[in-house]
């Protein structure tokens, strides 16, 4: 990811997000992930989108309760109707002592039209 500027999303899991490991459900971050590519993606398509393809995702360490959780994101790729937005996690704990990267994905997204089918993007600015 180049220079991160500021997180798209940030949250903080609840109790009710644990796994029986003690750690953050996965599917709690993907989710989180979803809705701050569907943000980017809504800027840059001027609309409405919807996630066609997560690319890669990879869980690289875990996320604990208590962890403040910060989702950046950013266009990688831009095809006629899809984009694909890179999407970084980023866990601050210890009192914001510690930053740990938690997940990376590529996620993409088509741009819709009125009848939910793909739509072309508007120029890049
Ligand atoms: C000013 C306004 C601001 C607005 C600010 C809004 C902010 C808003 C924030 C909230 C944001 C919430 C974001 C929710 C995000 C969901 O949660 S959406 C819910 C889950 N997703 C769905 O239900 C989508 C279900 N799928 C579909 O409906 C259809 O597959 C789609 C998306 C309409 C695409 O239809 P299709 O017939 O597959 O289209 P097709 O022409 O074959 O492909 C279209 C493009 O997708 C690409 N594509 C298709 N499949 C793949 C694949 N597997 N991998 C990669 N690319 C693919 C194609 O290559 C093509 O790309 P381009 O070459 O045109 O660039």
């Amino acid at each position: 990811m180049p220079q991160r500027s500021d997180p798209i999303l940030r949250v903080t899991p609840g109790p009710s997000d644990i796994n029986s490991n003690g750690h953050i459900f996965g599917g709690w971050v993907l989710s989180q992930m979803d809705i701050a590519g569907g943000i980017v993606a809504g800027r840059v398509s001027q609309g409405a989108c919807a996630t066609v393809a997560i690319e890669s995702m990879t869980f690289i360490a875990p996320i604990l309760l208590r962890d403040i959780i910060s989702v950046y994101a950013h266009e990688e790729r831009r095809g006629k109707t899809s984009i694909a937005i890179r999407i970084e996690v980023v866990a601050t704990r210890a009192r914001g002592q510690q930053e740990v990267k938690v997940t990376d994905g590529l996620f993409t997204f088509v741009a819709l039209d009125e009848d939910h089918r793909p739509r072309l993007l508007p120029p890049a600015l």
